[in-house]
């Protein structure tokens, strides 16, 4: 079928690829299907009634209205790991930014003046304030041990580190990615007391808003590395900044500028790269349009952040997907409406998660306008498309 993709980011051309040849994309466009998107903030913008879906390439889905979207049967994907290595990676340059004073250092080379015996001189002289700490025999305390945490954990586990972690809704998956060596923090207190280096990889949630606190950095060692790839709003800018000045933090290394904290030479902060690797493009591209595809043309759902995981075989031509609330007797209502209108029913699932539910049902004949408009009526049913094969 023809479908329009709003892309609202620039997505990887080749997930873009992935799509069906019949779809169009692109960056500006009238009564999308989908939408496509990477940081973009759109929780002012106005959603065309049109949208059955939003494909997010990427981790955080922060920048989207996911509530209301739920509230309007709006699936919203996700592509959990699909850059998680990338980001990996920058962590532990970014934990040598912070402990081996790089970006201090590279500023004291650009200002030197003189002919290149004076500048031998010179670097002779100052390299001595730049002396920093190796990552071997150091100790990480990671907070958030998913899809970035757990790599990271095996990484620096690598390279010599102890590793200590906490995360209290760590998933299976998870949990059996990371090596033996790491061990479990009770709390995020008792991390950061005994951590040189802080990572933060938690997605950014009314509970992890101000996460790194006063207080906290308060408990932590002098001359810590905090490291915050995550979200802004996960540290207190205020309360980073009066620990570099009184010189507890060493080095606050982040992937989100802030105008507070700029001006201070132990803040490194980058213009929000940790996924921007081609790598990490492709991966998360590709696997948010299959996603959006499989959802568009056959209602099945993988990695959804506000519906359950779904999907049903095509073993029949006519298929209704149902976006509904999670209340009693849903399923029985379609039951008996596709049943008083002569329909039988070759194959039903139904999955609920949280107050969100979803149901695909293969009819063994043709579905008329009046029975899908029928079903609508239904109260909790919030979004029914026909998608004959
Ligand atoms: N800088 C960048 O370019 C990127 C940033 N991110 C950010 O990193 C976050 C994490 O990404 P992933 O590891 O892929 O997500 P993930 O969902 O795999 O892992 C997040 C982990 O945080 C844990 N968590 C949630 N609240 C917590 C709390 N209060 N204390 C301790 N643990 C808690 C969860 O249980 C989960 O295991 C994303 O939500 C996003 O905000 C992700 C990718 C790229
Ligand atoms: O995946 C995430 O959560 C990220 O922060 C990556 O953001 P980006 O896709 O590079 O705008």
């Amino acid at each position: 079928m023809n479908r329009k993709i709003l892309t609202l980011n620039a997505i990887s051309k080749k997930g873009l690829a992935r799509l069906p040849e019949s779809y169009t994309t692109a960056n500006d466009m009238e009564a999308p299907d989908a939408i496509l998107v990477r940081s973009q903030n759109m929780h002012e913008m106005a959603i065309p009634p049109s949208v059955l879906c939003i494909g997010r390439a990427g981790a955080g889905t922060n920048n989207i209205p996911i509530k209301a979207m739920s509230e309007k049967g709006i699936v919203v994907f996700n592509t959990p790991g699909a850059n998680a290595n990338a980001v990996k990676e920058l962590v532990i340059a970014g934990m040598l930014m912070g402990t081996r004073n790089l970006f201090p250092a590279l500023r004291f080379v650009s200002g030197l003046v003189g002919d290149d015996e004076s500048l031998q001189k010179q670097v002779e002289s100052g390299k001595k304030r730049f002396v920093g700490h190796e990552l071997r025999g150091s100790t990480l305390g990671i907070i958030g041990l998913g899809a970035i945490g757990s790599k990271l954990a095996e990484a620096a586990i690598q390279l010599g580190m102890n590793v200590i972690g906490y995360d209290p809704d760590i998933t299976v998956e998870a949990a059996w990615r990371l090596p033996s060596q790491v061990r479990r923090s009770a709390s995020i207190d008792d991390l950061v007391k005994r951590a040189d280096f802080v990572s933060l990889h938690v997605p950014l949630l009314p509970a992890t808003r101000d996460l790194i606190n006063a207080e906290r950095i308060k408990l932590m060692k002098k001359g810590v590395v905090l490291l915050n790839f995550s979200r802004e709003g996960i540290v207190n800018d205020a309360a980073a900044l009066d620990s570099l000045n009184e010189g507890r933090l060493h080095a606050y290394v982040c992937d989100f500028p802030s105008n507070l904290l700029r001006p201070h030479p132990n803040f490194v902060s980058l213009p929000h790269l940790g996924a921007s690797t081609e790598e990490a493009e492709e991966n998360c591209a590709i696997m948010v349009s299959e996603q959006i595809a499989d959802y568009l043309e056959n209602g099945n759902i993988q990695n959804s952040v506000n519906f359950p995981n779904i999907a049903m075989p095509r073993e029949s031509r006519y298929r209704l997907a149902i976006a509904n609330a999670n209340v009693p007797n849903m399923l029985g209502q379609i039951s008996t409406a596709l049943a008083d209108a002569g329909l039988n029913i070759h194959n039903m699932v139904n999955k609920s998660r949280g107050d969100m539910a979803f149901t695909l049902v293969d009819v063994e004949t043709e579905i008329s306008v009046k029975i899908i408009e029928q079903l609508a009526t239904i109260d909790g049913v919030l979004r029914v498309r026909y998608l004959p094969s």
